[in-house]
């Protein structure tokens, strides 16, 4: 079987919910051999095999976190060089979409972003125009590099005892232009990071600045926060958080859109979601035509009766 590379997403270790997506995806495709950057490969390996990557290849150079991502670039090209691998899977991050689309380039190959779906082939599925097409497409030219949103595939556990494999790779001093001088982690909120939570609940203008019952709401589901550009600019919440076309474009599961009129500008970031569900006391609102499942009234008084409902069925 040949080959499917993974490029693992991780923090020092801990190995983000997408990988495990594209881990799942790339048995649909071949092998899968996770691509692992940077300190801590131990730390990741159970985790790669629960979700079936038959091997791990380390790359530990520190002059490949050290620098932007193009040493990770020329690094993958290496790893693709030698392995010929039938695919290479990546996440849809701001840095994941870089370092594919410098690695196209360098192997001469089809680049497909943003993918929903990736099916044998690899036939991938992409939702364009704010969600108002679907388009299905396959890479004709060189090694089908793909990125893939969260929340494209639920995670199925294979349960593999992965190998690891040092591999040494020669960063050339053209890759060597920037570097990282410092870099801070997200401020800790207890939930989930936005772009790869299952849930979220987000709030915009009709919550009057209030984004408690917002956030009462996201804790009792262990969901993420997201908010309306009009909460944003209000000052209510911190862009890190905006959902939509000038944020953050997500894919949950579950979409709750309290006090957000559902403008084309919002719904660019989240129509994709695969339940969709709204609180507005307007019927009229624009959001409701592309929820699943529409509550009329005041957010103030369904969020909080929501999450006390959610938490008595939890206990
Ligand atoms: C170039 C450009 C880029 C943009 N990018 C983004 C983006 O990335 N993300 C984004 O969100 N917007 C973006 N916008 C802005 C977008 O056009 C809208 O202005 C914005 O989405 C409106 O936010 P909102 O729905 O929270 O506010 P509003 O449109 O004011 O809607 C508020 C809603 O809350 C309801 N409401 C009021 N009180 C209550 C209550 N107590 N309970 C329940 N419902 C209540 C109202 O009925 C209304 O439907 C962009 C605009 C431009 C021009």
């Amino acid at each position: 079987m040949s080959n499917v590379l993974v490029l693992v997403d991780h923090t020092g270790g801990t190995v983000r919910k997408t990988t495990a997506e594209l881990l799942t995806i790339a048995r649909r495709l071949g092998e899968p051999v996770a691509v692992y950057i940077g300190e801590g490969v131990q730390d990741a390996l159970p985790a790669l095999g629960q979700y079936g990557a038959t091997k791990v290849i380390a790359l530990t150079d520190p002059e490949l976190t050290q620098y932007l991502v193009a040493p990770k670039a020329e690094a993958l090209q290496q790893v693709a060089a030698k392995l010929e691998p039938a695919a290479i899977l990546i996440s849809s991050s701001a840095e994941g979409k870089e370092i594919a689309a410098r690695l196209a380039v360098k192997l001469d190959s089809g680049l497909i972003t943003d993918a929903v779906d990736v099916q044998e082939g690899p036939v991938t599925t992409q939702s364009v125009f704010a969600g108002n097409y679907t388009v299905q497409a396959k890479v004709t030219h060189g090694t089908p590099i793909i990125t893939v949103k969260p929340n494209a595939a639920t995670p199925e556990a294979a349960e593999t005892s992965p190998e690891v494999e040092e591999f040494d790779v020669t960063i050339s001093d053209a890759a060597k232009t920037a570097r990282i001088t410092d870099s801070k982690p997200r401020e800790a909120t207890g939930r989930p990071e936005l772009t790869e939570a299952a849930i979220i609940v987000s709030g915009g203008r009709g919550t009057g600045g209030d984004f408690g019952p917002v956030e009462a709401f996201a804790d009792s589901l262990g969901a993420a926060v997201g908010a309306s550009r009009a909460a944003v600019d209000s000052g209510w919440y911190p862009h890190a958080y905006q959902v939509g076309q000038t944020g953050k474009t997500v894919s949950p599961q579950l979409y709750v859109a309290a006090g957000i009129s559902g403008a084309i500008q919002h719904r660019a970031g989240m129509q994709t979601s695969k339940t969709i569900v709204a609180i507005n006391k307007d019927e009229e609102a624009p959001i409701f035509e592309l929820v699943d499942f529409g509550v009329v009234g005041d957010l103030h008084k369904v969020l909080p009766t929501a999450t006390e409902e959610v938490t008595k069925r939890k206990s």
